[in-house]
């Protein structure tokens, strides 16, 4: 299968320090890949340079056969940001936002039309919030305002889904809305790149690769490969299935016992 998401010898900074050093990494369409690692690993930058938005980036990278150089996004990817570092402030309604999905490579098309407004009314029904079109964003809880990143992204109805941590802190009920929608991409061919801190067995073993970064790609494989060959402790930087001294309730970028399997 030929790669729709393909990074070649690249290191990335934002300014002096490097970020990313040396990732070599391909992800086919219809494949979904989960990107774990600590704190500071540098995911949402791997995630950023794939979207051209990292200042200094050498090296190859490609999305969606085009190749993507720092302030010249892909064409082909959608981006899923965290929903909790949008800014709240703006003045912008559920509709507003969904219909940023219109933005082709950086302009609004004249006047959305009949055609475009369907789209977006599309978009939130398949994420069940239409009927809050009106509401001023920042009035949205955590869950809603992912659902409403995510009819943002389904309107751009790109071949490549660049999610960073999609379902992080949402209840049950939604993760589950999300997760469905996200898998029916996949079955359409999507190839999907997900930042993603819930190390959970069962869960990483529903994606195709599992990316281990820190810094560098560590390593990457299934997630039974990467267990298996210590390329997650060493990624965390604890065995695996231990806790480090003093570090009480864990939070979820500490591989737990539930790695342990
Ligand atoms: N815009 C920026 N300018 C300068 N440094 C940045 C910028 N964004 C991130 N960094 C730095 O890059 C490093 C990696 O950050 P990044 O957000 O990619 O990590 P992460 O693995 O996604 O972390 P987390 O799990 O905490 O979300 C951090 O040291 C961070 O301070």
């Amino acid at each position: 299968m030929s790669a729709i998401v393909r990074l070649e010898n690249v290191h990335a900074a934002y300014g002096q320090e490097p970020i990313l050093t040396d990732v070599a990494a391909e992800a086919a369409a219809g494949e979904r890949v989960a990107v774990v690692g600590p704190n500071g690993a540098g995911k949402s930058t791997l995630l950023k340079v794939l979207l051209g938005l990292v200042p200094h980036v050498i090296g190859h990278v490609e999305v969606a056969g085009q190749s993507v150089t720092p302030g010249h996004p892909p064409s082909g990817a959608a981006y899923v940001p965290q929903s909790q570092v949008m800014g709240l402030d703006m003045p912008v309604t559920v509709w507003d936002v969904a219909a940023m999905g219109l933005l082709r490579r950086g302009f609004w098309p004249k006047k959305p039309g009949p055609k475009e407004r369907a789209e977006v009314a599309r978009a939130l029904v398949a994420v069940d919030m239409l009927e809050w079109r009106e509401e001023l964003f920042g009035n949205l809880s955590g869950g809603q305002r992912q659902r409403v990143l995510i009819a943002r992204a389904l309107i751009r109805n790109a071949p490549v889904w660049l999610l960073d941590e999609p379902v992080t802190g949402l209840d049950a009920p939604t993760q589950e809305v999300i997760e469905h929608l996200i898998d029916g991409l996949r079955t359409d061919g999507v190839a999907i790149i997900q930042v993603t801190h819930d190390l959970e067995p069962a869960r990483l073993r529903q994606f195709d690769q599992v990316w281990c970064i820190n810094r560098r790609l560590v390593g990457r494989g299934s997630f039974d490969e990467v267990q298996k060959r210590g390329i997650l402790a060493d990624t965390f930087g604890v065995p695996v299935g231990k806790r480090p001294e003093g570090k009480e309730g864990g939070g979820a970028d500490v591989p737990s016992g539930a790695l342990s399997v």
